[in-house]
Order: structure tokens, then sequence, then C-alpha cells
């Protein structure tokens, strides 16, 4: 459905996106059977080119790693186990990035390869990194070509789906738009493959949302996320300011031309620092730390740093700098932070002021648990 005003709506919004993040998926440029299609890269990197001729930035997340590595590997599906898909991302990696370098070179553009873990959007000093890499490799003219360093991202710490790091890195970079390419024309309100299912062109709110029905991932086997993740990365990057529209890859030109293409999420809420974003969305934390109903009171309402002394129970094995879940006395989730402490010094402090620690165990031991600006708070 294309309405008068809401095309003129997307011509503006993306004429006025000076920087744009666009993410692919593996089901876009790869098969399974035959790994990296040629013709598809090919096609991806004539639209961001013109995009780039218009004077636009734009940082490129391409998953299909681990599907280019498949074919030089003798396999011909997607392998289960972790170790198995790390060898086809470590392989196929290589690949991409050299397709890609080849073909963004015939239009006098250079590529940077730009590999995130979760850390990378979470620890200060990480993020602090990518986002300088980021802002050097724009302002030299490079274009970022982003995927999850899938060899070394252990289950406990992965993204897993390139549709959330795409929301995460466009709120690095403060892109003005993230476009989200797949192998379908948008959103429907029910599995494309359903007689009947319609293609929803705006969400506004959750309410738009509430009458959508998300299926399984598409047929071909190489992708992950399926649209349920790239509902989710609509949802970060649009409560953080960004627009997002979601499209197939074969609509990538006129979608970025401001054709009215695909769906369209607009932006809803203000941004927020980028590693609350991820420690908010991330799926769950390293362990636990049960908080008094006046430790619960300080952090929510006060929003004041945790300290030991509000803390009854601890659980996990986790170390300082990981994400933990805090919960209240009932046991419900009511945020999450980056902890300065690991899972085993913690007994000894609970129930302990911070003077009471400094005296008896030095200064070190005078720290919040969780820092205020480590802290998110979950609304659940
Ligand atoms: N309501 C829906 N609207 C659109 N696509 C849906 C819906 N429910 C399920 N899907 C499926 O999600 C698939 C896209 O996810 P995925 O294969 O992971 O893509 P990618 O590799 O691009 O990340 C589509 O091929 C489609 O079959
Ligand atoms: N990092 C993985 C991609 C994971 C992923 O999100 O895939 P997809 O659902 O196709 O976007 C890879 O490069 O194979």
């Amino acid at each position: 459905m294309t309405t008068t005003d809401g095309s003129a709506a997307r011509a503006s919004l993306v004429a006025g996106a000076r920087r744009i993040v666009v993410k692919v998926g593996s089901s876009s440029l790869t098969t399974a059977a035959g790994g990296i299609d040629p013709a598809r890269v090919r096609r991806l990197v004539e639209v961001l080119a013109a995009v780039r001729g218009t004077g636009a930035e734009v940082v490129l997340v391409s998953s299909g790693a681990i599907a280019a590595g498949l074919a030089p590997l003798g396999l011909t599906t997607r392998p289960r186990g972790l170790a198995a898909q790390q060898a086809a991302a470590s392989v196929g990696q290589g690949l991409l990035a050299h397709r890609y370098q080849e073909e963004f070179a015939r239009h006098g553009i250079v590529t940077g390869q730009v590999l995130l873990t979760v850390d990378d959007v979470t620890r200060r000093v990480h993020y602090r990194n990518a986002h300088q890499t980021f802002a050097k490799l724009l302002e030299l003219g490079v274009v970022p070509i982003v995927n999850e360093n899938d060899t070394v991202a252990t289950s406990e710490i992965r993204f897993g789906d390139n549709d959330r790091l795409a929301a995460l890195v466009a709120h690095l970079v403060h892109a003005d738009l993230l476009v989200l390419l797949s192998d379908v024309e948008g959103l429907y309100d029910g599995p494309p493959s359903r007689e009947g299912s319609r293609l929803v062109p705006l969400v506004r709110s959750e309410e738009d949302l509430a009458a959508v029905t998300i299926g399984s991932a598409g047929s071909l086997g190489v992708g992950t996320g399926g649209m349920t993740t790239k509902v989710d990365a609509a949802r970060i990057a649009t409560g953080a300011g960004i627009d997002v529209v979601l499209t197939s890859a074969d609509q990538a030109a006129a979608a970025l031309s401001g054709v009215e293409v695909g769906t369209h999420f607009a932006a809803t809420g203000k941004r927020r620092p980028t590693r609350l974003l991820w420690l908010a969305h991330a799926t769950s934390g390293q362990g636990t730390l049960t908080l008094d109903a006046g430790a619960v009171r300080a952090v929510v309402e006060r929003r004041a740093s945790l300290l030991a002394a509000g803390i009854t129970a601890v659980d996990g094995g986790f170390v300082a700098g990981d994400a933990v879940d805090l919960l209240g006395p009932d046991g419900a989730l009511v945020a999450r932070g980056l902890v300065n402490f690991d899972a085993e010094e913690l007994p000894a402090l609970l129930g302990r002021s911070t003077s009471e620690l400094k005296v008896a165990l030095g200064s070190a031991y005078e720290r919040e648990v969780i820092h205020r600006d480590d802290l998110v708070l979950l609304e659940r």
C-alpha cells in the first residue's frame, strides 16, 4: 500500500539521512550449496556506491560468513555445532570481505573490515574504541563492513544474529537510518508463505505489531534470526531515535532512493548510551544478584549505584565487567548492570557498608558493586 503522504515522507526521510547503516542477511547473498553469489554482491554494491555518490555515508553490516564457508569445507547445510559454525565463519569471512573489497574497488571505494563481539558494545573501553574506529573510517571515506566476530564469540557472549548487531551499530555510529535487507519484501501480518498475508507498510508503535504473526525463518536454510530478530532490531533502533526500513535486497535500490517499499518502523524514542542499549536487550545476564527492598528502591527510584549493603544473594560464575541480572526480594527481574567484582569476591561483602569494607579490606573494596552509569532498568 502506497500513500501520497507516505511516499513524500519516505522520500524526505531517505534523502535527509546522511549516515546510513545497511544490513544484509545471508539469504540475500548466499546459497547453502553455492556459497557467495557474486552477482548478488555486485548488485548490492552498485546500490551502495550510488548512495555514496549522493554524499551519504554508508556502513554495511553483512552476514554470510558461515554460509560462504560451507561449500569450501564440503558442507551443504549449516552445521549445528558452534565450533563447526565458527570454522565455517573463519573460512567464509575472508571470502566475503574479499568479494566486497573487489566490488567496491570497481567504484573507487575502499572498504574496511570490522568484526565485533558483544564486549565491544558493552565494556566502556571497547565501546569507545569501536566508536573511534568507525568515526575515523568514515572520515577517511571508507565503507566499514561489519560482522560479528563469529570465530571468537562463545555461545554465552554472542549476538547470534546480525539484525540486533546492526541496530547497535546504527546507534554506535549515530546513524540517521537503518535499512534491513532480507529475502522478503517487508514485514507481513502473517508468514509470507501463508495465503492472504499482507505487507505492513508502517509501524509506529507496539500497537501496530499486535496483529502481526511471525513465522520461522525462510526455507533456504542459511539465515539465522528470521523475522523475530528483525522486529527486535527495529525496536532497539526506533526506541533509540533511529528510523528503520525493512525490505528485500531486490528492493534495495528503490528503498535507498526513497521509494516507499517494504516496512517503515518510525523512530519512537530518544538516543541512549549504546552500551546500555545492548544491556537492556541482552537475552540474560551472566549471573544474578538478589537485592533487598531498600536496594531496589535506591536503584529503581533514586537511580543510585548498587552497593554491597543491599545485596542478599549472589548466583552465577561471572567476573568483573560481566552483565548480571538484578532481582528484587520476590525474584522479579528489575535491572541489569555491569558488575565491578567477580562472583567469588562478593559473598564476603554482602550486607556490609562501603565504609566498613574500606576499613576491613582496603580502599579497593570501597567501590560500588554496580555503578549507576552501568545500570539499566528493565520494564517487564
Ligand atoms: N510475519 C513475517 N513477515 C515477513 N517474513 C516473515 C514473517 N514470519 C516469518 N518470516 C520469514 O522470515 C524470513 C527472513 O529471515 P531470515 O531467513 O533469517 O533472513 P536473513 O538471512 O535476511 O536475516 C523470511 O524469508 C520469511 O519467510
Ligand atoms: N555472523 C553470521 C550471521 C548471523 C546472521 O544474523 O545471519 P542472518 O540471519 O542471515 O542475518 C555470519 O556471517 O554467517
